[in-house]
């Protein structure tokens, strides 16, 4: 048996990251000349980077091997030591704010002339971008500061797939009709970029590599590591070719250590990681539950005739009921590209409703179907995103760390924007950790980013998410969406945060999902296969796999017990949650029940949906092998 251990497989990709960077162009140089017209990266993984490895990085300790040459029943993975690298810092999720920190980190270090500094970036996704999925209008704030000339013509690797916003509609929408309501200003996008967050994060990473920091793409942060007196001192990625019953395999790879003075979690939306930390250190106790919701979006490329460049449109109301908060987006992009999508607030408390199903009915809606009729759909993907705010946001620092981007909550939900707070988020740690780690005279001890938490307080982030505090707990009034809709206006054109009152979320999403034999069952229509599609045809456009013999990554103690406890009360809601059919309910006459629950985690794309949503919080997400998940395009 011959695979390559982790150590080979980290050596080649820190030559990948060494081939972009100016410092080591005599390093590239010294190995065979690449083939004209292939991406040095991809080439790179060709060469044994001995010179690299020797002259110009810190060596791994080398341990025990990491590959297992007879795999036998008694053996247990754990008894092999797992490699260590240090680094100076060390980042978790390559999205907007995790890619923003470590550029802003390496910009000061090379500044300082402090080259060695090492920053070190692991993305679950195989290639970063692939697993981000959003509207996307952005602010170009936070890309202004950071990368000044990241539009210019002057600038060769200038993101080019930028749509300026042109104009902005906001409709209610009734069954057949949509009656023109005032778009708030926060809603006002005039001065901002519709594009595909998928693309620009790729550029975001080539922007990193560029500025020399180390990025890890298909490896997943799966352990956090403390300590002996409980501070964080890095991450483990999880072992690969683990068979499902927690057997290694041929394939079996031992995780890996990343250890740093600092170690900063970009996980984005509800973090695996984040989750634990937030628990060790108990990082909510003086705020209110986080919640979420549900966005599911599309792709289309449309008719040109009808395409609008520019154009931001937002809707309320239809299809969802008046006891769930969400609403819909369309927004023209590049030649004749259209991103279509919904939120649904994920405290709807109808078990019978699918998300998924409300969105494939939104878009027969005339208001979005005149559009879609005679296009392509052409790209699916789900996430969740926060709407708890600013009374939400954690303690964001911790021993050894902190919290940056959406895992800290810093989504501005009027605006349905966080990519901005994301990235400014990710530049604040960055300049917080890099003066923390430069001017401290013990460079043994762990490091608490005080600053970090100062930074944030007088940010703009703090200011605008306080402004709109208000609005999205205004929808928690029995007059459902008709209260908040009336509360947020006065809030948008009248009260502008200014009012002394705070409004409570009272708790989590789960909490919220009511007994399914006390509510409306919802029939959703059948697809047509041209505007609304079944969810096996959307799951195949994110391109999403795992390997089928490896541990669910989707943690149920006991599948039985659970759906003896879930089904009767709530009917299959985890089936109808999900917006990539991983979960079902199976006639079994052999169940007291007579239902079987069947995970088909190789479904997954990662929207941790089921991780906030599930009634009695027994379905744990936990990141499966790296490189695996979706592969979106687009998105
Ligand atoms: C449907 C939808 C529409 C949106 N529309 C807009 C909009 O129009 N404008 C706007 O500004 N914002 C919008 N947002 C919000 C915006 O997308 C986010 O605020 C932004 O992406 C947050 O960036 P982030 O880096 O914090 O997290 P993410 O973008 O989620 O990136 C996190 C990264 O970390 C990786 N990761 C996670 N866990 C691990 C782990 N354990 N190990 C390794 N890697 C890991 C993930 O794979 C991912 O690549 C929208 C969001 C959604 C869901
Ligand atoms: S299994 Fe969970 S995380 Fe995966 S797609 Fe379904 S709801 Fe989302």
């Amino acid at each position: 048996m011959s695979v390559p251990s982790i150590a080979s497989t980290i050596a080649r990709r820190r030559l990948a990251v060494a081939v972009h960077s100016p410092r080591y162009a005599s390093v590239w140089q010294s190995c065979t000349a690449p083939t004209p017209g292939i991406e040095s990266r991809h080439l790179s993984r060709r060469y044994i980077p001995a010179t690299l490895a020797a002259g110009q990085r810190r060596a791994f300790t080398q341990t025990a091997s990491q590959r297992l040459a007879t795999p036998d029943e008694s053996f247990d993975p754990n008894s092999i030591e797992r490699e260590v690298d240090e680094v100076d810092v060390c980042i978790v999720g390559g999205g907007p704010a995790g890619l923003s920190a470590a550029i802003k980190l390496k910009q000061l270090a090379n500044e300082a002339g402090n080259e060695d500094f090492r920053v070190l970036l692991l993305e679950k996704a195989g290639e970063i971008g692939d697993h981000i999925v959003s509207g996307n209008v952005m602010e170009p704030g936070a890309i202004e500061e950071l990368i000044p000339d990241w539009k210019s013509e002057d600038n060769p690797n200038a993101f080019k797939d930028i749509t300026p916003a042109t104009k902005d509609r906001m409709r209610f929408l009734t069954k057949a009709g949509s009656i023109p309501i005032p778009a708030p200003p926060q809603m006002n996008n005039h001065g901002n970029y519709i594009l595909s967050l998928n693309q620009f994060t790729k550029w975001l990473g080539e922007r990193a590599e560029e500025v020399g920091v180390e990025i890890y793409a298909g490896f997943a942060g799966s352990e956090i590591l403390y300590t002996h007196d409980g501070c964080v001192k890095g991450v483990a990625t999880n072992d690969l070719g683990i068979d499902r019953s927690g057997r290694p395999k041929d394939s079996f790879e031992r995780g890996m250590e990343f250890h740093a003075r600092v170690t900063l979690l970009a996980e984005g939306c509800h973090g695996s990681l984040t989750k634990q930390v937030i628990k060790k250190y108990d990082l909510r106790r003086d705020s209110q539950p986080q919640t979420y919701g549900l966005g599911i979006k599309e792709v289309w490329e449309i008719d040109p005739a009808k395409f609008e460049k520019g154009l931001v449109a937002h809707s309320l109301g239809y299809p969802l009921p008046k006891d769930t908060y969400g609403g819909g987006w369309m927004y023209h992009f590049g030649d004749n590209m259209v991103s279509i999508g919904l939120v649904v607030g994920l405290d709807y408390p109808n078990p019978w409703l699918a998300p998924y199903g409300e969105f494939q009915k939104m878009k027969h809606h005339p208001f979005y179907s005149q559009y879609l009729e005679g296009g392509k759909c052409i790209s699916y993907g789900a996430r969740t995103l926060n709407e708890g705010g600013f009374q939400s946001i954690p303690k964001c620092a911790f021993p050894g760390g902190a919290l940056i981007g959406d895992t800290a909550g810093f989504l501005n939900v009027p605006k349905i924007k966080g990519t901005h707070t994301a990235m400014r988020s990710g530049m604040l740690a960055a300049e917080a950790t890099y003066s923390a780690l430069s001017s401290e005279s013990d460079k043994e001890g762990s490091v608490f980013l005080f600053d970090y938490e100062d930074k944030l307080r007088s940010s703009s982030i703090w200011k605008e998410l306080k402004q709109v505090r208000n609005m999205r707990p205004s929808f928690h009034t029995a007059l459902g969406i008709y209260g908040g809709i009336l509360y947020s206006g006065l809030e948008a054109f009248l009260f502008r945060g200014k009012m002394p009152w705070t409004l409570k979320h009272h708790e989590g999403d789960h909490a919220a999902t009511k007994l399914a034999d006390k509510q409306p069952k919802i029939d959703y229509p059948k697809p047509d296969g041209k505007i609304s599609f079944d969810i096996l045809t959307s799951v195949s456009r994110t391109g999403t796999n795992h390997e089928e013999d490896q541990p669910c990554h989707l943690q149920v103690k006991d599948w039985d017990k659970h759906a003896e406890l879930e089904y009767p009360k709530y009917k299959g809601v985890e089936n109808r949650f999900c917006p990539a059919g991983v979960y079902e309910y199976i006639e079994d006459e052999s169940k007291d029940i007579g239902v079987r629950f069947q995970i088909n985690s190789q479904n997954c794309i990662h929207c941790k949906t089921c991780d906030i949503k599930v009634p009695d919080q027994d379905i744990n997400w936990q990141t499966p092998q790296g490189g695996e998940g979706p592969k979106y395009t687009m998105t």
